[in-house]
Formats: C-alpha cells, sequence, structure tokens
C-alpha cells in the first residue's frame, strides 16, 4: 500500500509533504558538501599545475597545460552544477536490482571519497530509467520522484507511482508540480528542461550518434529542447569525437540564437558552436529577410549556376587589353584572346580560383610568346639587339610604353632558351605584373554578390535560369551597399567556394623577398603570398581584402590556414525553412558530419519542399554540391532515426485550440499536438479599423503588462524591403504591409519595458512567450503562398495569453470557432 499526499498534515507541525522534503533535502546537503570537496580538488590541481610549471623543466610545462586545462573544466562543469544539483531519484523494486535501491539523478555525477555514486549524471546510462519508465513499462522502477530546488533548498517535490504492487507503505506526494512548471513565467530565454524530459523525448536525445535524427513535431513539442539536450549527451558519451571535432547548432535567426544561447552552457557544454542562419559566413553578416519571393528566387538551387557563371565573368575594372615588352618589341593581348585565358583557368580551377594567378601568369605567358612569333619576333628581336633605337623601339616610343631594356638597373636577359629569356623579362616588368592584380584580384565572396547589383553583369550570369524581371529584381537587391538577407548569406558562401581560399601567406622577412622579381608592394602577384614585414601596412584594397581574409581564417598550431570548418555534428532546427542554397551551405560544414534536424514542415514558409528536401539529402549524405546544374549521382543515404513529438508543453489547451484552427485551414492534412495544460484563460479575438491597429497593438501590450510578470510578443506583419513595382496596381496587402515598417515597430515599442518585444512574424520563428498580441492576422495570411503557415506560427508562441487584433470581422470567426 502506497499513500497520496497532497501536503495533508502530519500531527507534528508540518505535512507529510514537508517531512519528506526535508529529509530529501538532507542527502541533497551531503551531496553539495560533496560538490565543494570536489571543486575545492580541482582548484588545488590548477594551483599544482602552475606550481608543476615554476619547476622548469621542459616536459612540465606540457603536463602543467594538460593539468590545469583538465581541472579548469572540471571547475566549470562543477560550477554550473552547483543549481539544481539533484533533481530525480528512483525508488527500484527488488528483484533483479538490489531490493530497495534508491538513485539520485543529477546535472553531473557525484561521488563520495570512497567512489560511492551519490548522485548519477542524468546522460549516464543508468539514469536512463528516470526518464523511460512509465505504469505499462516500469523497468523496475516503482516511484520516480522530481525534486524542484531553488539554489541548495529543495521547494517541491512531485511523485509517479509507476508499479502500485511494489509500492509498499511508500509515500506519494504531488500535486501536478510539472504541469504547474510549465505555466511558469518565461524570462525572454529558454531554460534547460533537464528535470523533466519525457520518455519520447529522451528518446530522441539519446538516439544513436550516427547517421541522421531527424525529429518532427508540433509548435511547442520540445523540439529545440530536445536537440539542445541532445547535443549535451552526445558530448559528454562521446567526448572525444564530438568535442574534438565539434558540434554545430544551427538557427533560423539572431533572435533566436539569443533566445536559446544560455541552454546548452546551463547544461555544462560550452563548447558547441551556436550560430545562425544569418551568421554562418564570416565577413558577411544578414540584417534582413527578403519578401518570400525574392526569398525564393535566391534560395532555388538554380543560384549555383548563376554564381558560378558571375564567377567566371570578368571582375569589375580589369582591363581588356595587355602589352609588354620584349628586346623592343611590343607584344599585345587583346579582349578576344583575354577572354580565352580567363575562361581556360576558370574551367580548371573551379574553388580555387583565389588561388589560381599563377596559372593566369603562365597561361599568358604562353599566349604572349604565341603572339611574338606570329609578329616574327624572335627576328626583329635578334635584329634590334645590340642597336640604340630598332623599329620596336620606335613603335613603343610612339605608345609612351619604356623597354625595360632601357631602364637603369635592369638587368641582362640572362641565360636560358629564348622562351625562358622571354618569360623572365616579361615576368620583371610593372606593366605585367600590374596588369595580372588588375585582370586576376583576389576577390571577396561578397563584393562579387555586390558586383551582380550590376543588372548588365547579373543578366551575363543569369542564363536561361532567370528572365527579365527576375534579373530586375535581384540586381535591385544587391545594388547600393543594401544589407545582406538570410538567403544572401548562403549566396556569398557558394561564391566563396567557387574563389577557395588565397594562397597561403607565409611571414617571411621582406629582406628574404628583395630581389624576388614577383614581389610587389610587399605580395607576391603571381600567388598572392604575403611576404612582407610585421609592420608593413597594405595601401592597396585588393592587398588588404587578402589580409582580411587571413585575419579572420583560423590559425591553427602549424600554421595552416583552415577557413571553413567542418564539424563531426551538425544539430539544424527550424528546418523546415531552410532553401536548397541554405542546405548547401550547411553541407560544406559536415560533409563527414552526423546530423540532427528537428522541423515542423506545417510551419513552413519555403514554397518549393520538393526541392529543399533533395538539397537536405544531397547536404545530409555528405554529398559535394555540383555547382552545375546536372543530375545528382545520389550518395549511399547514411542511417537515418526517425521520430515524432506528440505533445504540447508550450501552449494553454485554450491557446492550442486557436492554433489547431489555423491549422486545420493551412494544412487540412496535419494533425496538432495534443497540449496538456488548461489556462482557463480564454484568447481574445478585436475587431477594429485596420488604421487603428497598432494603436491598438501598444494598447493591449500595456494591458497584458499588469497580467503577467514574463515576457510579452507584439508579432506584426513582415514589412517587405522591396519597393513596389510602379505601374501595378498594389494590392489591399501590400498597403497593409507597408504599415509595419520599422519606424511604426519602433513607435509601437517607445517607453515599453524590455520585457515587450516588438517583432515581425518572421523573426518570431522558434520563440516563447507569456502573452502574445497578433495583429493583422488576414496580412499576415496575404503576404506570401503560405501566409497561413506563417499565421500558425505566430498564433503558436504564446503559453498564457493571446490577443489577435483583426480589420476583418470574419477571423473572429475564423479563429475562435473554426
Ligand atoms: N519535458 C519538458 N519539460 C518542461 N518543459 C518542456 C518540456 N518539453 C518542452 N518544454 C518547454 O516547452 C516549450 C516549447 O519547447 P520548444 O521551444 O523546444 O518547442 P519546439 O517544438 O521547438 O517549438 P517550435 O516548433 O514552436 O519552435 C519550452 O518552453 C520548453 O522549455
Amino acid at each position: 500500500m502506497s499513500s497520496q499526499v497532497n501536503g495533508r498534515p502530519t500531527g507534528d507541525g508540518g505535512t507529510v509533504k514537508d517531512r519528506e522534503i526535508a529529509a530529501e533535502q538532507r542527502y541533497v546537503d551531503i551531496a553539495y558538501a560533496r560538490l565543494e570537496e570536489m571543486r575545492a580538488d580541482a582548484q588545488a590541481m590548477i594551483r599544482e599545475g602552475y606550481r608543476q610549471s615554476l619547476a622548469g623543466t621542459k616536459g612540465s610545462l606540457v603536463d602543467r597545460d594538460a593539468m590545469v586545462h583538465q581541472a579548469a573544466l572540471r571547475a566549470q562543469a562543477l560550477d554550473v552544477a552547483d543549481d539544481g544539483l539533484v533533481f530525480g531519484r528512483l525508488d527500484l523494486a527488488p528483484g533483479e536490482k538490489p531490493a530497495g535501491e534508491v538513485r539520485y539523478v543529477g546535472r553531473i555525477g557525484v561521488r563520495t571519497s570512497e567512489h560511492d555514486s551519490l548522485v548519477i549524471d542524468w546522460r549516464a546510462p543508468a539514469a536512463e530509467d528516470f526518464y523511460r519508465a512509465t505504469p505499462e513499462d516500469p523497468r523496475g522502477v516503482v516511484r520516480r520522484r522530481v525534486l524542484h530546488s531553488r539554489g541548495h533548498t529543495v521547494v517541491d517535490l512531485e511523485d509517479d507511482l509507476l508499479d502500485p504492487d511494489a509500492a509498499d507503505g511508500m509515500t506519494i506526494v504531488g500535486d501536478g508540480a510539472f504541469l504547474a512548471s510549465l505555466a511558469r513565467a518565461r524570462e525572454g530565454a529558454m531554460r534547460d528542461i533537464v528535470a523533466t524530459i519525457q520518455r519520447e523525448q529522451d528518446e530522441v536525445i539519446r538516439a544513436p550518434a550516427d547517421g541522421t535524427v531527424l525529429v518532427r513535431g508540433a509548435p511547442g513539442t520540445g523540439k529545440t529542447a530536445v536537440a539542445l539536450h541532445r547535443v549535451a549527451y552526445l558530448l559528454f558519451r562521446h567526448r572525444r569525437r564530438f568535442g574534438s571535432r565539434g558540434v554545430l547548432v544551427v538557427g533560423p535567426n539572431r533572435r533566436f540564437t539569443a533566445y536559446i544561447e544560455r541552454v546548452l552552457p546551463s547544461l555544462g557544454e560550452g563548447s558547441a558552436t551556436l550560430r545562425s542562419l544569418g551568421d554562418l559566413v564570416d565577413g558577411a553578416t544578414a540584417t534582413v529577410h527578403d519578401t518570400p519571393a525574392l526569398a525564393a528566387l535566391k534560395g532555388a538551387e538554380t543560384m549555383a549556376a548563376v554564381l558560378r557563371r558571375a564567377v567566371a565573368d570578368h571582375a569589375p575594372g580589369a582591363p581588356d587589353e595587355l602589352r609588354v615588352v620584349f628586346k623592343g618589341v611590343v607584344v599585345s593581348l587583346d579582349r578576344r584572346v583575354l577572354d580565352r585565358v580567363r575562361n581556360d583557368v576558370h574551367r580548371r580551377s573551379r574553388g580555387s580560383v583565389n588561388a589560381a594567378r599563377r596559372q593566369v601568369a603562365e597561361m599568358l605567358l604562353d599566349a604572349l610568346w604565341q603572339r611574338f612569333t606570329d609578329l616574327g619576333g624572335p627576328e626583329a628581336a635578334r635584329e634590334a639587339e645590340g642597336a640604340e633605337a630598332g623599329l620596336w623601339n620606335a613603335i613603343l616610343a610612339a605608345d609612351g610604353l619604356a623597354s625595360l631594356d632601357d631602364e637603369p638597373g635592369g638587368r641582362p636577359a640572362g641565360s636560358g632558351t629564348p622562351r625562358e629569356q622571354f618569360d623572365a623579362r616579361v615576368r620583371e616588368q610593372r606593366e605585367f605584373a600590374d596588369f595580372l592584380v588588375a585582370f586576376w584580384p583576389i576577390r571577396r565572396p561578397a563584393d562579387v554578390l555586390r558586383s551582380l547589383g550590376d543588372p548588365a553583369r547579373l543578366r551575363r550570369a543569369a542564363g536561361r535560369e532567370l528572365d527579365r524581371d527576375d534579373v530586375a529584381r535581384l540586381a535591385s537587391s544587391w545594388a547600393g551597399g543594401a544589407p545582406f538577407s538570410y538567403q544572401d548569406v548562403a549566396l556569398i558562401d557558394e561564391i566563396d567556394a567557387l574563389l577557395g581560399s588565397p594562397p597561403r601567406p607565409s611571414r617571411r622577412r621582406a629582406s628574404a623577398a628583395a630581389d624576388d622579381p614577383f614581389v610587389v608592394d610587399g605580395v607576391n602577384i603571381l600567388t598572392g603570398e604575403e611576404v612582407a614585414e610585421d609592420d608593413w601596412e597594405p595601401d592597396m584594397q585588393e592587398l588588404t581584402t587578402s589580409m582580411e581574409r587571413l585575419e579572420r581564417s583560423r590559425r591553427v598550431d602549424d600554421g595552416v590556414v583552415e577557413e571553413r570548418p567542418e564539424y563531426a555534428h551538425i544539430v539544424v532546427d527550424e528546418a523546415q525553412d531552410l532553401s536548397p542554397m541554405q542546405w548547401r551551405m550547411l553541407g560544406r560544414r559536415g560533409r563527414q558530419a552526423s546530423w540532427t534536424v528537428v522541423e515542423d514542415p506545417a510551419q513552413s514558409a519555403w514554397e518549393d519542399l520538393p526541392a529543399a528536401r533533395a538539397a537536405m539529402e544531397a547536404a545530409l549524405s555528405g554529398e559535394r554540391p555540383s555547382s552545375r546544374n546536372r543530375r545528382r549521382k545520389p550518395a549511399p543515404r547514411r542511417t537515418r532515426h526517425e521520430y515524432e513529438l506528440t505533445t504540447n508543453y508550450r501552449n494553454s489547451t485554450e491557446i492550442a485550440a486557436v492554433s489547431a484552427r489555423v491549422l486545420a485551414r493551412a494544412l487540412p492534412e496535419a494533425r496538432p499536438a495534443r497540449a496538456v495544460r488548461s489556462s482557463g484563460i480564454a484568447p481574445v479575438v478585436r475587431v477594429l479599423p485596420e488604421s487603428g491597429l497598432a494603436a491598438a497593438a501598444r494598447e493591449a501590450a500595456e494591458e497584458l503588462l499588469a497580467q503577467v510578470e514574463g515576457t510579452i510578443g507584439v508579432i506584426v506583419p513582415f514589412h517587405p524591403a522591396e519597393a513596389h513595382d510602379e505601374g501595378t496596381i498594389p494590392l489591399p496587402h501590400e498597403i497593409a504591409s507597408a504599415r509595419w515598417d520599422a519606424a511604426a515597430r519602433e513607435r509601437l515599442a517607445a517607453g515599453l519595458p524590455d520585457r515587450v518585444q516588438v517583432l515581425d512574424v518572421l523573426e518570431a520563428k522558434g520563440l516563447e512567450f507569456d502573452a502574445a498580441v497578433i495583429a493583422a492576422p488576414e496580412t499576415v495570411a496575404a503576404q506570401s503562398p503560405n501566409g497561413l503557415r506563417v499565421l500558425y506560427v505566430a498564433v503558436s508562441r504564446a503559453t498564457q495569453h493571446l490577443v489577435v487584433l483583426t480589420s476583418e470581422p470574419e477571423w473572429e470567426g475564423i479563429l475562435l470557432s473554426g
């Protein structure tokens, strides 16, 4: 027999629950005391490491480093565990396991000085039962107890009785603390859920480390939370593999990464890299979203072919004639020959265009020599030899060019075959060096994209992939220093992959390069290699460019520069929104990686889902993205584990009902998740004139400030940065969208406390608020073919209060009665 109690008095001053809490507190105190000792040990180890370094032997530095590093990591993990160290207890049934065994589960493992277990790390196999046991499958667990703490103090308990037959005399307490914890006020940053991970979530977290884990689930089912806990699990169980080669977590936008950034550190894992799709590429940060139509153009895989042609086009300002002099003979190459050279080099050097200058120089020399012999140059040169002013020098003078032969300090042509002499002499000429730098500059990917703001240049690159209207819209989005969009970042990465890195730097002293004819202004003009002294300052734009790239590169111990890191595991959140070009960007970072992909297709703003799926499959299989548009040879598919999460932990049942109605319109075949918590607070829909929506949104936010302790999101339609096409009549939703520009949003937020956030529907992805105010659902729904799915995202953000403001009366019925 067990006894279920909820605060019943015991007669000795407290309730049964109080007594149970006090008993758990005694255990927790012992665990904290031991944690304190472990901390002191870690600090002593750090001190010992430094002491050894003073011993002065050669090996001691290395030993010290390793010791200090290990001890510092340990100290850090112990610090993290300081808050809520122990959160779970399992009472096991007699049987295979020792009778009456009790296990405590916590943020990290704690052992006594005799190595007996006091607390089991939540990621250890022995903790699995804590998350997996159910009444149907108790796994030997009689009672599961969750301890809710504030700092070191246990404040509440909640028990699950899993095996009533074995619970003889066991006290069962609890009054829905888990559900109450779901209703807690949100602070603007996501928290870990380590104490209350549910069984279906735990299966995802502990899924096999290889291949791909694909997780689907409706809003609020814990996809993001689960993905982050999986990272902590993988780093704990496979530290060597994932710790050294790295884990990348990618979210949709910067607001979202800011929202989730505290979760992993709170689990003691600070080593994963967290990036949004807008800041995955160094040197190009996205600050704006494109309109859905423009995003569809930029994100389509056809852009790969367009960019390949754009990279192969001549650089802006590239000269179209090369003239050099040899032995008084002027030799020139015209545009036709230069185009041929450029195309040949591009064909051979895709992926290493920025490092191909040496190849360009060789091909130009071949073409110059060919021209020289065609002109009868060798004979003319022989005749001119010794003469002060031959025929060719006269031509030269007329063209205003000086032969190096005439320059004081010019070196004798030297020995070797005529061709070798020719090459050596031409290479020395300033004209040749200057030409090479201008003809084959080291290019920055962002500059290449900006250069496509010139419609003529974009038209040349467009091929059959883009029509005239597409070219005009794209070019205007890149013209005139407009900020980069989230889709642009993937295009910049594509260009980066085509251009490749500039040649590796070697900081040779300038003196070593003083006699090198290829060195111009501190850089080898053939290789782009920097050979300057440390204090040398570049004074040419191009050199600054290569310096910037080098600066942002990661220098590894042996001096090798790693431009784009590859990761051992990649987590992609909100994956339903990735465009094919964004998948290519991610694929480049994880060719050998295993993946965790979490998504909800019903929340997708992306129109061409089949194309995005194909690009996703290519990325997950480690396929090298082909820049040509030919059919891919499918790479072998890696093992895949698919999961679905079915319980909505975010929304109250009242709000979940509203979002289910929107879902039924957006995707009639989709199933909503089951919400578990009723708040008793009915969602509100207010109808008012369109011109009054912004003022009403502010008013609603002010009212809600008095009703909730935590965050309030005011979610407004997306404001397109693109100008409306003159000559066409704007649609009503286009006029309405124009109301929600940055200035209008600022006015709305002015003077309100930080816990009110005003954001557009695209920024709201993945976020969560205590209360949400949705302005103009009719405009959101009409803004794109997937507008209803975008609205579904917006209405599923709130935990307690939902207020919708609309100018169209029928929306009241749509949202409140289906
Ligand atoms: N087992 C759990 N215990 C406590 N809270 C949970 C649990 N699972 C999820 N939550 C909470 O539910 C909320 C929603 O979780 P999360 O943001 O991970 O959902 P999601 O599926 O990623 O949603 P969306 O699709 O809208 O991005 C969060 O506040 C999260 O902390």
